[in-house]
């Protein structure tokens, strides 16, 4: 284990699910769960819809809620005729501390390339937000044992041109995209090698200090039921959670993680 003492983080990433009144609820109720020892032990973010971040935005403040919240994407852009796009500045107008760049869905139907993902992880630097920076294999690269060497060139691809002070305040998950809402829960073992890999890859380029401030997480049908044993991980620092931060008590749960026993 680091020197360094990593805040847990669990991110809950929507996805397109969710109106802004199902995202006041879900976030109420998720106040309502955890205790204020609980959420200053474990960073609780929600990343929810565009259309959602202005409610939860008002709910957040308006209770003083220390739960944090983010977006799902941002523009490599920072204004103009880019129609559809949201700029870093507006998430940051936004209260947003966090925004996932670089999701293994971005990049299969939308096309996104590691290049765009450098950009966009600039952009959210440059407006003080915390990217979320995705990488992870699919299926075949893994059945080839190439999984270590794609997501450290998928890492370095995307921190092009940061400084370590840059690197330091990113969130890197790793999401095998091949346990991405499958049930299929990489191994823990699977995760920290991935993890542990990452980290030494970060040692090398930006030193230790740097690697050791930098927070990993596993994604990929991470549950209340497993999160104990992924959790145990050296290398892993936090989750990124698809489908179960759906449901309020699931995802509390799953902050919890500490009450439940690794198994
Ligand atoms: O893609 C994910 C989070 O970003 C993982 O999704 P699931 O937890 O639904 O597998």
């Amino acid at each position: 284990m680091a020197d360094t003492v990593r805040r847990p983080i669990m991110a809950g990433n929507w996805k397109m699910n969710l109106n802004h009144l199902e995202a006041i609820q879900l976030v109420q109720k998720l106040a309502f769960s955890l205790t204020e020892q609980q959420l200053n032990e474990v960073e609780a973010v929600v990343l929810p819809p565009f259309t959602d971040l202005r409610s939860v935005q008002t709910l957040v403040d308006g209770d003083k809620l220390a739960i944090r919240y983010g977006a799902q994407d941002i523009s490599a852009y920072a204004s103009g005729a880019y129609t559809g796009e949201i700029s870093g500045a507006m998430l940051a107008k936004l209260g947003c501390t966090y925004v996932v760049i670089g999701h293994s869905e971005r990049r299969e139907y939308h096309n996104e390339d590691d290049a765009l993902v450098n950009k966009k992880v600039k952009a959210a630097l440059a407006n003080g937000l915390t990217p979320i920076l995705c990488i992870g294999e699919g299926l075949e690269v893994r059945e080839a044992v190439g999984h270590v060497g794609h997501c450290c060139s998928q890492l370095d691809n995307a921190l092009d041109g940061l400084t370590a002070e840059q690197v330091q305040k990113i969130v890197i998950a790793y999401e095998p995209v091949w346990a991405i809402g499958t049930g299929k829960t990489a191994t823990p073992e699977n995760a920290q090698e991935v993890c542990g890999a990452v980290r030494a890859r970060l040692v090398e380029k930006y030193g230790k200090e740097t690697a050791d401030a930098v927070r990993i997480q596993y994604g990929g049908s991470v549950k209340a039921a497993n999160i104990a044993a992924i959790m145990a991980q050296p290398d892993v620092d936090g989750a990124l959670i698809g489908g179960a931060s759906l449901d309020a008590e699931e995802f509390a749960s799953i902050c919890r993680y500490q009450e439940h026993v690794a198994r």
